[in-house]
């Protein structure tokens, strides 16, 4: 049983401003939680804590319901795998992943059989003779997840532990983890700025900004239903489509209608108001490029619904092809099926189902439900 609690979180560092200001989240037994946001956003510094590495300036930090804000690193049960592996250079593997036991003057048969069990699971007990120097960034990596599971903890955090890793091999690490994960049936805090591998590794994920949590939810909820600007365009890649413009109302029809005009939206349907909002609010659309549909517009054509724009750019990825446009002067992306067969410069129309798309408030940045 491991569970990691959060309440009312703060740290400022020697008396500058709170770069952690107010965090509050509960991590349940078991649970894998990623902490993501862009650089300087303060994951590291919150995981950090939790190892206690930094100390706390505010709030309750509570292990199983325990308050440990003032336990000493070494007493919290809690094993860190640092960005840089910090391997002690002139150990071998075997050396490296014992340390922390013998520190502990566990015997060394108990100690033997703890190593050699975590190297079986890692697939390195062929390298337990050799130095960090002689291995590459994916041995050692291993070797440093190797020495936190030695400690059997009950908590496990990382902070960006495949940020060296080429991406192919950053692929294949986050399956292992993933079965890592299932196999320890431990508790798991990881740190990165990888949307993609926060998707792929949480079962919910705390999206940080400026030391503020934005949304804590699970992968899906957050895709499908952010909560603000920042996790809309944050999560998802390509990133969401935004358009800002306002509410009007035309002949009893309310509207969203685009700065320059060019995209008009009926927020009604039979009768059915989709989005209650003051006559004239400033907001944001969002459109996720999936839900863009492009056909080729004909020359003579009228009157059709749509916008109208010409493809800048097409990517052929394969299974899909993104396909960019200008719409007022910004950058939309589509995704389309990868035999979709469209060509720079063709005149297009762009259209979605208006059940797909988000608004935002244009000053609070809050979604408009
Ligand atoms: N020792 C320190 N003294 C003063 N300020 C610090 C210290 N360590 C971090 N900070 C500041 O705290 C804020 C959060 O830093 P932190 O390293 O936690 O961010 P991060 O989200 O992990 O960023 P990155 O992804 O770049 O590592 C930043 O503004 C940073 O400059």
């Amino acid at each position: 049983m491991a569970e990691v609690i959060l309440r009312h979180i703060a740290k400022a560092y020697a008396g500058g401003p709170r770069v952690i200001k107010d965090v509050t989240i509960d991590v349940k037994d078991r649970e894998f939680v990623v902490l993501v946001g862009p650089s300087g956003c303060g994951k590291s510094t919150l995981l950090r804590m939790i190892a206690g590495l930094e100390e706390i300036t505010d709030g309750d930090l509570l292990l199983d319901g325990q308050r440990i804000n003032d336990l000493a690193p070494k007493d919290r049960d809690i094993a860190m795998v640092f960005q840089n592996y910090a391997l002690y250079p002139h150990m071998t593997v075997y050396d490296n992943m014992a340390f922390g036991l013998k520190l502990r003057n566990m015997s060394k048969d108990d100690i033997r059989q703890r190593v050699t069990q975590a190297a079986n699971m890692l697939e390195i007990e062929t390298l337990l003779d050799r130095k960090p120097k002689d291995m590459s960034g994916g041995q050692r990596q291993r070797v440093a997840i190797g020495r936190a599971i030695v400690r059997n903890p009950k908590v496990f955090l990382f902070d960006e532990p495949l940020s060296n890793l080429d991406a192919k091999l950053r692929g294949q690490t986050r399956i292992e983890l993933q079965k890592l994960h299932r196999d320890l049936q431990a508790t798991m805090i990881y740190v990165t700025h990888d949307q993609v591998e926060a998707m792929t590794l949480g079962d919910r994920i705390v999206v940080l900004r400026g030391g503020d949590v934005m949304q804590y939810d699970t992968p899906l909820m957050l895709y499908n239903q952010p909560v603000n600007l920042f996790v809309a365009g944050f999560i998802g890649t390509p990133p969401m489509n935004f358009l800002p413009g306002r509410i009007t109302r035309e002949g009893g029809t309310v509207r969203f209608e685009s700065v320059e005009g060019t995209v008009q939206v009926a927020l009604e349907t039979a009768g059915n108001t989709l989005m209650t909002s003051p006559i004239g609010r400033e907001v944001v659309m969002g459109i996720r490029a999936e839900q863009i549909r492009v056909r080729l517009a004909d020359l003579q054509e009228r009157n059709s619904t749509g916008i109208r724009t010409s493809i800048d750019a097409i990517e052929h990825m394969g299974s899909e092809v993104l396909a960019y446009f200008t719409v007022e002067r910004r950058r939309f992306i589509a995704k389309l099926p990868g035999d979709t067969k469209l060509e720079f410069g063709q005149s297009v129309f762009l259209s979605w189902d208006i059940g797909k798309v988000h608004f935002f408030d244009a000053q609070t940045e809050q979604v408009i439900r």
